[in-house]
């Protein structure tokens, strides 16, 4: 079987095509986990399956790397446009099917994806500097001095493992109209070197959390361990709309299983 790693920022994918849906049926989590091992496999920070729908480009299946299906990966949603169109599938406004619901996704010139994401309707104050929210997967996102210092394999998976339910970990600084992040990803179990998700969750608490919290449009520009992504979206009556995410999206290399 054919298999092709993509990244995002340095968060990284292993991509199957199965619109024929012959894949899946040999998936479980064992063989996915063995896939994305970075010792025994190819390495990953999750696998992902393209298959066919019937109303939509495509449907995206997700995988965190512990060979578990999971929520809404934003990284990942990009990358996923970015093979389709290695696939052959091409559109302008891509249309497809994730776990969260659909999503609507442009290619850029310069190769860049940009992803819109599902509305964020509500953030939880967890402490005086940490906020809980929902943007396709589970934040936690937590003020820090300097998220380059944090111990985040240590840090991240206290918080991680203190929370009731399970969550992704995210420390950031708000600086002017930047944002600089590190992140801790459940099903990764460890820091990865960007996360989507987190990053759209990063943006929304910066908003909250700075001038910028007047209701109307905003836009972020958010600094990750492995490049720069940017959030732009709108704010009005306590309510997040329009989330685009954007960010690069690479193909690495292609191989056979
Ligand atoms: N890397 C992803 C998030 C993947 C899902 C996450 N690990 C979870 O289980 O919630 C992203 O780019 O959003």
């Amino acid at each position: 079987m054919e298999f092709f790693k993509y990244q995002g920022a340095g968060n990284d994918f292993i991509l199957l095509d199965d619109r024929e849906g012959d894949v899946l049926p040999g998936m479980d989590q064992g063989t996915i986990a063995e896939l994305c091992d970075r010792h025994f496999g190819i390495g990953a920070d999750g696998l992902m399956l393209l298959r066919r729908h019937a109303e939509y480009d495509f449907e995206m299946l997700y995988y965190n790397s512990d060979g578990a299906p999971s929520s809404m990966c934003g990284n990942g949603g990009r990358c996923i446009v970015r093979f389709a169109h290695y696939l052959g599938i091409r559109r302008e406004v891509y249309h497809f099917l994730a776990v969260d619901g659909p999503h609507r996704a442009v290619l850029l010139p310069s190769g860049n994806v940009s992803l819109e994401m599902n509305d964020v309707t509500s953030v939880h104050q967890a402490t005086p500097d940490a906020f809980v929210l929902d943007t396709g997967s589970p934040h936690y996102v937590t003020l820090a001095h300097d998220p380059l210092q944090v111990n985040v394999n240590v840090e991240g998976r206290r918080i991680r493992q203190a929370a009731p339910f399970g969550i992704n970990v995210n420390f950031i600084r708000i600086n002017g109209p930047e944002i600089t992040i590190a992140t801790y990803e459940r099903g990764v179990e460890g820091e990865t070197l960007a996360c989507g998700t987190g990053v759209t969750a990063a943006a929304i608490v910066a908003t909250l959390q700075t001038a910028s919290a007047t209701e109307g449009p905003f836009q972020w520009v958010v600094r990750a361990k492995g490049g720069v992504l940017s959030v732009r979206g709108r704010y009005a009556n306590g309510i997040f709309t329009d989330l685009w995410l954007e960010g690069p999206a690479v193909k690495v290399f292609s191989g056979v299983i």
